[in-house]
């Protein structure tokens, strides 16, 4: 049996502000660190170490990683930062705000571009100063690699290509594994390991700073899951990240 732990990052700056963030890449608030502290204090409580450890190339779960492999005293585990992991492209809905967007376009629109796995935000344009194009993060990609927006479809085909090359090997050789990623990039895995239908997947979200054990059989499939630390905090920060689409 093999064990796999994934990781939301910690609350950011616009998880505050409530804004589309995407391949944005903003800090983690006061809270989004606590949260991270936490995290790692009860992976260490449960006995969890790791080997090797992912993350994406965006500094909110950088940071989150960071933090919890600190808390854990295993800042010397190797990690590896793909650009495969960050959150999903969100397009021009980036930097916009999520109630104010709702209020404008109506709740169930702003559900299905949130949540439904083939709809993607409308793209960026080319010359917008948003796009990653100078961003030095993706200086080795090509011009078509990097995103104008994304579905979620979308994202699991850069995500899918990660797992099968490189996490799911190393898992094979007995790599006890933490993937600290974002609310989408991770929804995207999931969907993929547990093959969750393109319907039911716009059900599931990621609450932020939570570890999510996969234990695993020895051909990846997955025997169980569950959320490590306080219930009833789980289902706060769950409940927080549905309302964020709320209008009011
Ligand atoms: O804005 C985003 O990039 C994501 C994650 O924070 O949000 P949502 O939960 O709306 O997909």
């Amino acid at each position: 049996m093999h064990k796999i732990v994934f990781m939301r990052h910690g609350q950011s700056i616009w998880n505050f502000e409530n804004r589309f963030t995407g391949w944005t890449d903003v800090d983690l608030t006061e809270r989004g660190k606590k949260e991270a502290r936490a995290a790692g204090r009860v992976l260490r409580e449960a006995g969890f170490e790791f080997d090797l450890a992912y993350t994406s190339v965006l500094k909110r779960a950088i940071r989150t990683l960071w933090i919890v492999l600190d808390e854990m005293d295993l800042m010397w585990v190797p990690v590896v930062c793909d650009w495969r992991l960050n959150e999903r492209h969100y397009g021009a809905l980036q930097g916009l705000n999520k109630a104010e967007t709702a209020k404008k376009y109506g709740e169930h629109k702003v559900h299905m571009l949130r949540r439904s796995y083939e709809i993607a935000a409308d793209a960026l344009h080319p010359g917008d100063p948003r796009t990653s194009y100078n961003d030095p993060a993706y200086a080795t990609l090509k011009r078509e690699q990097i995103p104008l927006t994304e579905s979620l479809k979308d994202t699991v085909a850069r995500v899918k290509p990660l797992w099968i090359e490189s996490i799911a090997p190393e898992i094979r050789k007995g790599k006890r594994i933490l993937v600290a990623a974002h609310g989408n990039s991770l929804r995207a895995l999931i969907k993929e390991l547990d093959g969750i239908s393109d319907k039911d997947i716009a059900l599931l979200n990621i609450p932020t700073g939570q570890p999510l054990v996969y234990e695993l059989d020895d051909d990846l499939k997955p025997i169980r899951h569950y959320f490590l630390g306080d219930p009833a905090q789980i289902a706060e920060a769950l409940q927080e990240v549905e309302a964020q689409g709320s209008a009011s």
